[in-house]
């Protein structure tokens, strides 16, 4: 469940289930990518991710192409790579990506799926190319992707990750 107390965010343990996978990498990569880019969240923050496998998880993650079955179809190779829905029920937290990309080294999944996540938690846009969350694909330094904003941000909604 989550919190509806204003601005929507998830109130605990949230679990993320993969569903259609891209044929671009092995899905043992896939699901080590997508953990990480969780994990960068996760980090900074009292949320914890557990991985599911059941249709109704939190966060469902496909690669998909074109119409999809939600408003916003893809628009083939290039362009918009990925989107993410915010916290909520039903598709609220899902997060597909555009399997016209090729996703290997070329457009980095795990810095596609950090920044889809950002949305997943209830992140939106910054005009900051710093951020993580700023709208166009930028080569990042994999090692430190949030920026300060990023952190602060999310501090905001779920406060600070508490010394265990
Ligand atoms: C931040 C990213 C991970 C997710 C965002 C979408 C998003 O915000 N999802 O939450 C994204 O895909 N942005 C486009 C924005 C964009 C850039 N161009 C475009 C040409 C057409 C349509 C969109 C774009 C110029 C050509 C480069 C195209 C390839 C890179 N694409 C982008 O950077
Ligand atoms: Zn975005």
């Amino acid at each position: 469940e989550y919190s509806d107390q204003g601005s929507k965010r998830w109130t605990k343990t949230r679990c993320s289930s993969i569903g259609r996978y891209t044929s671009d990498m092995a899905p043992s990569t896939v699901d080590h990518l997508i953990g990480s880019a969780l994990n960068v969240w996760g980090s900074a923050s009292p949320l914890t991710f557990v991985r599911s496998f059941s249709h109704n998880a939190d966060i469902m993650v496909d690669f998909v192409t074109r119409e999809h079955g939600d408003s916003y179809p893809f628009d083939g190779p290039q362009g918009t790579l990925a989107h993410a829905y915010g916290p909520g029920t039903g598709i609220g937290g899902d997060t597909h990506f555009d399997d016209d990309e090729v996703w290997t080294t070329g457009i980095n999944l795990y810095l596609v799926a950090a920044h889809e996540f950002g949305h997943a938690l209830g992140l939106s846009h910054s005009n900051n190319p710093e951020s993580l969350m700023y709208p166009t694909y930028m080569k990042r330094n994999q090692h430190n992707l949030l920026s300060r904003e990023d952190i602060l941000n999310l501090n905001m909604l779920y406060g600070r990750r508490t010394k265990i």
